[in-house]
């Protein structure tokens, strides 16, 4: 498709994406120039997606993310999903005590996010600081969305009002974040001695740790408003995926109760009935497993994978891809695809136990028939981290609660709209009721 000055292909038949994404990565690595809009957050100078420094930039940035998700670094945060998993569940009960039902997406968002700006800073920061870091990230991601100037430049005057509110939300963005910045940079400084109490992780082991002492190559260290950009990337690309998928899974553990009683019997085989779930016990629960695939088969959190951009002129199948065009992969529909899979609108979790998803490799590496991360070279690099996000909630919610419809509001609605990922419109409500001890 030509819109405007640039090109754009969307590409739809497994076989191309996995041609494209796994057979020819390089050729489709890159992402597609900055539109106005986003470089209001990406600061121009700091470039990340520019063609003057977008290949250093990103291949340093993604290494600096893939670094900080090792096994061995994940296994060393586990005392941050310790501290938020024990907010979330008090949270949950108050919320049922004052409220009646618990919604599970505005709490899943801010548990994860809570996470994610640990592991970024090394802070454990109040509640109320990391509702307003998680309200702004999420606003900034819904306007640094394509919108129709980044195809017809001539357009942009008409958007006058959406750069101004990109030009506030950054603002907000950066007020919001650069105490975190200095704070965490006082603290690595001093050698752990200042920069507040907040301050939980030893020096070095934060994300922003290893930003202050980042030389780009050709351009010396970055600014605040740099890490700021950094930063908030990875908080926003944790958050809302992993959200979605959970809120996605309780929805049908509600709604089937026959799923619900069987994962929670396998938690219970597994931690007991008044024991606590660890990270290392939901590594062998293959019921929850297969939930969790499920749940991304059935509900990719996204249904296209971010913009890639061609490095240079090339085919697929058969269409000449300019260099630098636009190449969009939709890939909700492989995993609505008859002949990829039986009974596609179903949710069976025990297809991925004994039936058409068992030989299924969800990174896509040998055949795509569901990726919900990407593929190839620019696969989601902390896919595991995600994951083990999606796992733990699941795992702790569904021990500590019997999750049943609430009598007096409207049923749960299957029922999509997008926010960045595809959630439910309604968002999901339940009665929890304590499990038996
Ligand atoms: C269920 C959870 C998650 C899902 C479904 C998910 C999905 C994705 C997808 C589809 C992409 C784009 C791949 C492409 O363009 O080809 C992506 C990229 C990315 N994700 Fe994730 N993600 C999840 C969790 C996370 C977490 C927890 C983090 C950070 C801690 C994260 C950080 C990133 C980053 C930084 C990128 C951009 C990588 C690049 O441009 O090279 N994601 N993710």
């Amino acid at each position: 498709m030509q819109m405007g000055q640039r090109t754009m292909i969307i590409v739809t038949s497994s076989d191309l994406i996995h041609e494209a994404l796994v057979q020819r990565g390089p050729l489709f690595a890159s992402r597609p120039k900055d539109s106005p809009i986003r470089l209001i957050f990406s600061m121009g100078k700091c470039a990340i997606n520019s063609a003057e420094y977008g290949p250093v930039w990103r291949s340093l940035r993604r290494n600096f993310v893939t670094e900080m998700i090792t096994p061995l670094r994940i296994k060393q945060c586990s005392w941050i999903r310790k501290w938020a998993m024990e907010a979330h569940m008090s949270r949950i009960q108050v919320e049922a005590r004052e409220k009646g039902v618990v919604e599970v997406m505005s709490n899943c968002r801010l548990t994860i996010c809570s996470i994610l700006i640990c592991l970024c800073f090394g802070a454990k920061i109040t509640e109320d600081r990391i509702r307003s870091i998680e309200s702004i990230l999420k606003d900034v991601m819904l306007i640094t969305l394509p919108k129709l100037p980044d195809f017809l430049p001539i357009l942009t005057p008409l958007f006058r009002p959406q750069v101004r509110e990109a030009k506030r939300l950054r603002q907000k963005q950066v007020e919001l974040l650069v105490p975190l910045i200095r704070s965490r940079r006082t603290y690595v400084e001093s050698g752990g001695k200042d920069g507040g109490a907040e301050m939980a992780s030893p020096v070095g082991a934060a994300y922003v740790d290893s930003l202050f002492t980042l030389d780009v190559p050709g351009r010396g260290r970055l600014g605040e408003e740099e890490l700021v950009t950094l930063v908030s990337e990875v908080i926003s690309a944790g958050t809302d995926t992993s959200a979605t998928a959970v809120e996605w899974a309780m929805f049908h553990l509600v709604t089937d109760q026959g799923i619900q009683e069987k994962l929670y019997g396998e938690i219970v085989e597994c931690v007991g009935k008044n024991g606590v779930v660890m990270e290392s016990d939901v590594e062998k629960m293959t019921y929850l497993c297969a939930v969790v695939k499920e749940t991304f088969r059935r509900h990719p959190p996204s249904h296209f994978v971010l913009s890639h951009a061609a490095t240079e002129v090339t085919e697929l199948g058969g269409y000449t891809v300019p260099k630098e065009a636009s190449v969009e992969f939709y890939t909700a529909w492989l995993t609505e695809d008859p002949k990829m899979w039986s009974d596609p609108g179903e949710f069976r979790p025990e297809r991925f136990l004994n039936g058409d998803g068992v030989e299924v490799d969800i990174t896509g590496t040998k055949e795509v028939k569901m990726m919900p991360f990407g593929a190839g070279r620019r696969i989601c690099p902390a896919w595991t981290l995600g994951t083990l996000h999606i796992n733990m909630l699941l795992a702790r919610m569904v021990h500590a609660f019997k999750w049943v419809p609430a009598p007096n509001i409207p049923p749960p609605d299957p029922t999509e709209t997008f926010a960045f990922t595809i959630v439910m419109k309604n968002p999901l409500k339940a009665l929890i009721l304590p499990r038996s001890i």
